[in-house]
């Protein structure tokens, strides 16, 4: 399969901390792949090597057939990070129409974006007044702006309803089925499921790349979340999970 993303070998330290410990993986082209793990494990720091925006110790982030932050990639590449990075002093739509300034888009693709994560009744309210999880669709509408051919999504559905949630999902796998690649990191287990690969992070490394049904199949987990509880135990007792437990 033809890879958006390939990460090879990565080591990262942040603060004189190994963050990320030789990890190897691959995002697929046109699918939704979500990126779990406990809190603190990597997630976002895997996001910023994609993104190009992290200094890496050793190993390769290779995007779009090109290694990760070079200058022709700005454009292809959009990026929500986890806090909401709007202007508070602009309204959505001014927000939007600024980073498609910034993407050599039109007005009319801003205005888009804004519509396509909800905001359209909101679109002239300064963000400044929203609401959190508004303000976190409005900085998505920004990272979405200009149809990126990889998308990566830092905790996109924080503080959302279960209705906008399941928009946002549906969203997702629409741009998916147009060929855009998504990255979403999420804690929430029925967005694992919703995923058509998982990578799952822990103490640094890989401990799972795969899809849901084979992460279930491989653990013998009826759900994801006691598949990642029995990965994790088996990634700590150093050894495989044994196929077809049941605790
Ligand atoms: N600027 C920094 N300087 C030093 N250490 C950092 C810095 N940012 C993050 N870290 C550390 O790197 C590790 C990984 O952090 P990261 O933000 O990638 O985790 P995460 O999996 O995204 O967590 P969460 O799910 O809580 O957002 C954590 O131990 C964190 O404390």
């Amino acid at each position: 399969m033809d890879d958006a993303v390939v990460v090879r070998d990565l080591v990262v330290e942040r603060g004189r901390r190994r963050v990320l410990q030789g990890i190897t993986c691959a995002v697929p082209r046109g699918t939704v792949t979500g990126l779990l793990g406990p809190s603190g494990s990597g997630k976002t720091t895997l996001m910023r090597a994609i993104v190009g925006v992290q200094t890496i110790n050793s190993g390769t982030v290779t995007v779009l057939g090109r290694p990760a932050g070079t200058a022709q990639l700005r454009h292809r590449v959009g990026y929500l990070t986890q806090a909401p990075s709007v202007y508070a002093d602009l309204t959505v739509r001014e927000n939007a129409r600024y980073f498609a300034v910034l993407q050599g888009r039109g007005r009319a693709e801003a205005d888009r974006a804004v519509a396509d994560v909800g905001l359209a009744d909101a679109a002239d309210q300064l963000v400044g007044t929203l609401s959190g999880g508004q303000r976190s669709r409005a900085s998505l509408a920004c990272a979405l702006v200009g149809d990126p051919e990889l998308v990566i999504l830092d905790e996109p559905t924080v503080g959302q309803d279960p209705v906008l949630r399941a928009d946002l999902w549906a969203r997702f796998h629409a741009m998916a089925a147009a060929g855009t690649t998504l990255l979403v990191s999420s804690h929430v287990m029925d967005e694992a499921a919703r995923c058509d690969r998982l990578l799952l992070i822990r103490d640094c490394q890989l401990v799972a790349d795969d899809t849901p049904a084979a992460v279930r199949a491989t653990t013998g987990a009826d759900d994801l979340e006691e598949a990642f509880l029995r990965l994790i135990r088996a990634s700590e007792a150093g050894r495989e999970p044994a196929g077809g437990e049941r605790r």
